[in-house]
């Protein structure tokens, strides 16, 4: 835990360690998120399944929304947020199925269902 800087008053230094604990969450929740997403990403490459789903993100939008209206959040601040997150993720995604010298990974054997 850090040390406030003396002088501040107490309950500023109280309210900025509350901020400081969600911060650390939202850090956390975010690497769990992205390891999730990475695991995505690889699947779909694997699949050769675009990187965005419009229609997945169209719903998370819409989930996003009412919940950030129910918890007393700006539902467009949530949606821009969700935005921000999941272009990274695509990204990503895209970085994955273009593969490690940047060209598309070639398809194996192991990746097509139909075995005979
Ligand atoms: O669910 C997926 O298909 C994902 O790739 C994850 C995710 C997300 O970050 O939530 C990212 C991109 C898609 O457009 C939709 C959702």
């Amino acid at each position: 835990m850090t040390t406030p800087p003396a002088g501040l008053p107490p309950e500023l230094a109280r309210l900025r360690g509350s901020i400081d604990n969600i911060d650390a969450a939202l850090v956390h929740l975010l690497a769990e998120r992205f390891k999730a997403t990475q695991q995505v990403g690889v699947l779909k490459a694997r699949l050769g399944l675009p990187a965005s789903d419009p229609g997945r993100e169209a719903r998370q939008v819409a989930r996003l929304r009412d919940l950030a209206h129910q918890a007393d959040l700006d539902p467009v601040f949530a949606e821009k947020f969700l935005a921000f997150i999941v272009e990274e993720v695509i990204r990503h995604h895209e970085e994955i199925a273009a593969g490690p010298d940047g060209q598309r990974a070639p398809a194996t054997a192991s990746d097509d269902p139909v075995t005979d």
